[in-house]
């Protein structure tokens, strides 16, 4: 059986993408309050002794690099390549598997209503 936590973050940051029409509205500098979903899985018998597949509060550290990284920034200037909201994911994940071997997946959200998925 396998167990998957999730845990959610914010921040707010500036983009403008690249390869759109002029007249698309995404080609013009905008913003968003982004959500950034990890998930984290493992089977019942990896749990820790504690039962956790991972403590959320190691999640922290993560938390502190959005932060520091990202959080009001203009994404352009961060990320290589066009910042969507799917590239955003598996910068993302690329950036964090090797710290968080657990990680299944990161789901990248630019309103509240659009989810971009990275789960390899
Ligand atoms: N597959 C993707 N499509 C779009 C992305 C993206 O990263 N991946 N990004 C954008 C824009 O950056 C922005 O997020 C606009 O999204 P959209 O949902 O189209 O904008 P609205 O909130 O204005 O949409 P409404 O339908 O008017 O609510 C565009 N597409
Ligand atoms: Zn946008």
């Amino acid at each position: 059986m396998t167990l998957r936590i999730t845990k959610r973050f914010d921040f707010s940051a500036s983009h403008q993408l690249g390869g759109l029409h002029e007249s698309h509205q995404c080609a013009r500098l905008h913003g968003h309050n982004y959500a950034v979903e990890l998930e984290l899985s493992a089977e019942q018998s990896d749990l820790t002794p504690v039962g956790f597949v991972r403590d959320y509060g190691d999640l922290s550290v993560f938390k502190k690099w959005l932060d520091e990284t990202l959080d009001h920034r203009h994404l352009n200037d961060v990320v290589d390549g066009n910042p969507t909201a799917e590239n955003l994911a598996v910068w993302m994940f690329t950036q964090w598997e090797k710290d968080f071997p657990e990680l299944t997946s990161v789901r990248v959200s630019e309103t509240p209503k659009t989810w971009a998925e990275y789960r390899p």
